[in-house]
């Protein structure tokens, strides 16, 4: 059988980008008139990509959004949120010696977001991250993305493995219904921003820091 095939998400899981987006979200909207959004609300607003994080805003503040609004926003927000790039956000503690450490135990690994690859790829550039990934696949790589399940095993695909020799690592439900949808064993990571509390996401193990994930973990989970 092909090496084990760990795959993570990116907003919450392997970076902090919470400043930035909101950084970003809010320099989008404020010539609409939209009252300003606060890091504490990011979790009603971020996991299923820019788009959505743009309605879930105008949602919250109880006003409408026609499409040309919608479109300024979305350009503002990409704009702004390219030229300041990587900000703030950084990889969560641990996450370099983890990747390092899985890599060294012979396993593939592969990032799987909804955040955009124009946005996704650049961010993981900046900050170092790309290299250490085989695959990378982004909101806008398929038709479809997490939480469809398709999205998860085009990524595996992608990586030339498959969803009984793989591991989902990420943050929020998106990320657990995804895989679990595609067979794939998970991690919750409870640094992210999930939308309730990380223990009822249905994740096979939970982690709080990045040294929890080992290659016996994977392993363990893969039921090995
Ligand atoms: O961009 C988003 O809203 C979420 O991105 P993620 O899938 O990497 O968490
Ligand atoms: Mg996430």
């Amino acid at each position: 059988m092909s090496s084990p095939l760990v795959i993570f998400d990116l907003d919450g899981t392997l970076v902090d980008t919470a400043p930035d987006l909101i950084e970003s979200l809010n320099h989008a909207i404020a010539p609409e008139g939209l009252a300003p959004f606060d890091i504490g609300q990011l979790h009603q607003l971020v996991g299923k990509g820019v788009k959505v994080m743009i309605r879930r805003a105008f949602a919250l503040r109880e006003t409408e959004l026609d499409d040309q609004t919608f479109e300024a926003c979305f350009e503002r927000f990409t704009t702004h949120y390219r030229a300041g790039m990587p900000g703030k956000s950084r990889p969560y503690p641990g996450t370099e010696a983890a990747l390092e450490r899985l890599k060294a135990a012979g396993f593939t690994l592969a990032v799987c977001t909804n955040k955009r690859m124009p946005l996704t790829m650049p961010l993981l550039q900046s900050l170092g991250l790309a290299d250490h990934f085989d695959v990378i696949t982004g909101g806008d790589s398929f038709e479809f993305r997490k939480p469809d399940p398709r999205h998860v095993l085009g990524t595996i695909e992608q990586a030339g493995g498959k969803p009984e020799n793989a591991v989902m690592v990420g943050d929020s439900s998106n990320d657990i219904d995804a895989a679990s949808g595609a067979g794939v064993a998970t991690v919750a990571v409870t640094f992210g921003y999930a939308d309730r509390p990380v223990e009822t996401l249905g994740a096979g193990r939970t982690i709080s820091h990045f040294d929890e994930l080992t290659a016996a973990l994977i392993t363990e989970l893969l039921g090995r």
